[in-house]
């Protein structure tokens, strides 16, 4: 097993670095909670769930998918699959809604027992359920680890099933040069926005959090910020693909991406409210040339969910963020 940090000074680890039998017996008493986002995953979350359920039964103690707003049969494909299913909106009504994937994971915070979450996403198509014991095992088995990332390859598949150069866009063309202008020590990070990651529920909990897409980068910089570069793992995982957006809606998550890592640059503007939003100006050709479509991108934050009070059976998990 390599030793590696976040600045990539050494390889990184893989998911072969450990059994489940290894893995069962570094849990103890903890407790392991996935968590799946989905907003409009029909086609794909039912297997994610299913295969997690059917591998790890043993080594996690729930699935759980945070159904965002989805309008397709989301919600009822994850619960036929085995998954718990709560919708984001109606988790802690008390403190509103927002839409976005950082609001689902969020929010998962008070509906969760683990003691360790592990967020997956719901839109995989090539993937393993090495995902997540490789995500585990940096985290239970290293104390100083508080955030481990996935890495892969990330081929971009179109249509016809060709394969395009390399997927990632928002990582090569903004989260990537935003690391090595600004925090190059984190420029060792292979997958700085990887969708699949695991956290320490502890740490999760005192961190402000992006409503939106900026969740991923918010999580590495504040992590690297509280507890050292040393306290991200990476793991290797092999390959991933997944369902692509079309470059304007990509658009708008890299306002998000750049609004969370511009937020903990300095105490920039966008940040601080949970509907705090940017406008963004796009443009296409139509009949009498090009057009503005403007859109309203949240780039909002939520509290430390520690300052909003964790429910009793989160409790055990939170507390031990002095560790
Ligand atoms: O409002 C939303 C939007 C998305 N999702 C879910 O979040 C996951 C990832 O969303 P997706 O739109 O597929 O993101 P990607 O294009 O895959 O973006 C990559 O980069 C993002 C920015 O770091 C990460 O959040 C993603 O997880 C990562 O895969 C999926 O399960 C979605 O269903 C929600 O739950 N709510
Ligand atoms: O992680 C990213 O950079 C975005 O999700 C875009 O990924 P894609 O270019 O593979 O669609």
């Amino acid at each position: 097993m390599g030793e590696v940090t976040a600045a990539g000074d050494g390889p990184a680890y893989r998911a072969s670095d450990w059994t489940l039998e290894a893995l069962l017996s570094a849990k103890g008493d903890q407790r392991i909670s996935i968590v799946i986002p989905a907003k409009n995953e029909e086609a794909t979350v039912g297997e994610v769930a299913a295969r997690i359920i059917a591998d790890l039964g043993g080594l996690v103690d729930e699935v759980v998918v945070i159904d965002s707003d989805s309008t397709d049969a989301t919600a009822e494909v994850a619960r036929s699959a085995g998954a718990k299913v709560f919708s984001a909106r109606e988790i802690r009504a008390d403190l509103g809604s927002v839409p976005g994937k950082g609001e689902a994971l969020w929010k998962s915070q008070f509906v969760t027992t683990g003691d360790v979450l592990v967020f997956v996403d719901a839109d995989l198509i090539d993937w393993g359920t090495h995902f997540v014991t490789g995500l585990l095992g940096p985290l239970l088995t290293r104390d100083e680890v508080r955030l481990v990332k996935a890495i892969y390859d990330r081929p971009m598949i179109d249509a016809t099933g060709r394969e395009e150069e390399s997927g990632g866009r928002v990582t090569e063309l903004v989260a990537r040069p935003w690391l090595a202008l600004h925090r190059p020590e984190l420029a060792g990070l292979v997958q700085p926005l990887s969708g699949e990651w695991a956290i320490r529920r502890s740490t999760f909990a005192s961190f402000e959090v992006p409503v939106g897409y900026g969740v991923e980068i918010a999580a590495v910089l504040d992590t690297a910020d509280r507890f050292g570069v040393d306290a991200i793992a990476q793991v290797d995982l092999g390959l991933r693909t997944h369902r692509h957006h079309r470059h304007d809606t990509l658009g708008l998550m890299a306002v998000q991406v750049l609004a969370a890592a511009e937020r903990r640059r300095a105490a920039a503007p966008g940040g601080g409210s949970q509907d705090a939003s940017v406008t963004l100006r796009q443009y296409a050709r139509g009949p009498e040339g090009f057009e503005p479509r403007v859109s309203e991108v949240g780039v909002g934050e939520r509290p430390a969910g520690v300052t909003v009070g964790m429910p009793a059976h989160a409790e055990r998990g939170t507390r031990a963020e002095s560790r």
